[in-house]
């Protein structure tokens, strides 16, 4: 099976071409750039100089010729513009941005503040949070993946809420980034001197993942959500780690959220639940599709601590992609993703 990469210069898009690269089941059929068509891979990637690529432009038909499954690895604004001339011609498209995750134009208008996507694409996409939406995410045609801090915080809130372990209300995520999670392109805030040695919040209240973390929390809970999310850039390449906080719901104990994480998840081969007293740490799962989740109920105040870390790049971007890929083509979930953690 061919797999095409648009945005195969960007660091979602080059981890997909890793990925790929040693897939058993799909081989690339393309890699598109905007900017650097014509040139080698090697040349604007030279750890991949090896790989005898030519980047290709953005051409539909040549693109949908060349492979069965898109994937976007573009800036919000880009797949919502493209990926219907491709679900028309029969392809299926998995969709690493946000353009197909809230299915509501109105509301991605006021996050994204861009124009968004066919309604009709937006209400038909699925959401490829794996682990809880498999059924779906096996037929769909339009995959929207999820943001890399939504997946983080889903998987360790959606249990809880969805066996009413936690109050609704308000839920509070404080989560922290590596700096890949903002992309490749130049910009004066990812500059050396301004993310090392620094550690710093952005966009609270406005950070385009609140409605996404909304929508699905409320779907899976059955009530609406409130979520104050504040994100941070760390000074380190890869990483996420989500502390959510959220008010224990009376007589909930520690035995009990232990129990519920099981149970959700002792058949998920990407989630690994921590041991009582040890936490995750974002080198436990660098360069691999695993969450780390851990937790702790507080009797003092009834508050409960869920904790999670992924890469932001893998289980938060291409990881994911690729495991949906799979659920998708009905392989092992698995497939392409078994590589241990990059350690140290
Ligand atoms: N980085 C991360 O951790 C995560 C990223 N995402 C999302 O995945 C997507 C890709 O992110 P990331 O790889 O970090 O971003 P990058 O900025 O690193 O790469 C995006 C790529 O998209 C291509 N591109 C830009 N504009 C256009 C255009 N108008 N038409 C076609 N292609 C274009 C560019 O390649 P070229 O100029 O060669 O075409 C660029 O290399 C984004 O939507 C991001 O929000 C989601 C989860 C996590
Ligand atoms: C560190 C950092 O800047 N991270 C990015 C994540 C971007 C992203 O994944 O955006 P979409 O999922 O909406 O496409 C951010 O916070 O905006």
């Amino acid at each position: 099976m061919k797999a095409v990469v648009i945005g195969s210069t960007g660091y979602g898009g080059v981890e997909l071409i890793r990925l790929l690269q040693g897939h058993p089941n799909a081989e690339i059929g393309a890699m598109v750039s905007s900017s650097s068509a014509g040139k080698p891979l090697g040349e604007v990637y030279p750890h991949a100089a090896h790989l005898t690529f030519t980047l290709e432009e953005m051409d539909v038909d040549g693109i949908a010729e060349a492979g069965e499954v898109i994937f976007f690895a573009t800036p919000p604004g880009v797949s919502g513009k493209w990926a219907a001339a491709f679900l028309e011609r029969g392809k299926i498209v998995i969709d690493l941005s946000g353009d197909f995750r809230l299915g509501n134009p109105d509301i991605y208008q006021q996050w994204y503040q861009r124009e968004p996507a066919p309604v009709e694409w937006m209400e038909r996409a699925v959401y490829g949070l794996s682990e809880w939406y498999k059924e779906q995410v096996a037929e769909a045609t339009l995959i929207a993946n999820p943001g890399c801090y939504p997946t983080a915080t889903l998987l360790a809130v959606l249990p809880l809420l969805k066996e009413g372990l936690i109050q609704t209300s308000p839920l509070v995520v404080d989560a922290k980034s590596g700096v890949s999670g903002a992309g490749r392109g130049l910009s004066e805030s990812k500059l050396y001197c301004e993310v090392n040695e620094n550690l710093y919040p952005y966009k609270i209240g406005v950070h385009q993942h609140t409605p996404e973390l909304e929508r699905f929390a409320a779907a899976e809970s059955g009530e609406p959500v409130k979520i104050l999310f504040t994100p941070h850039l760390v000074p380190m390449n890869r990483g996420i780690l989500a502390n959510i906080y959220a008010q224990a719901n009376p007589g909930v104990t520690g035995q009990d959220v232990a129990d519920c994480y099981r149970s959700y998840y002792e058949n998920a081969p990407f989630v690994r639940l921590k041991p009582e007293g040890e936490w995750p740490q974002t080198k436990h799962v660098r360069g691999s599709n695993f969450c780390d989740l851990g937790w702790h109920v507080d009797e003092r105040t009834g508050i409960v601590t869920a904790v999670a870390a992924i890469d932001n790049l893998m289980k938060g971007a291409a990881g994911q992609a690729v495991q949906n890929l799979n659920l998708r083509m009905g392989w092992p979930e698995t497939a392409g993703l078994e590589g241990l953690p990059l350690y140290p």
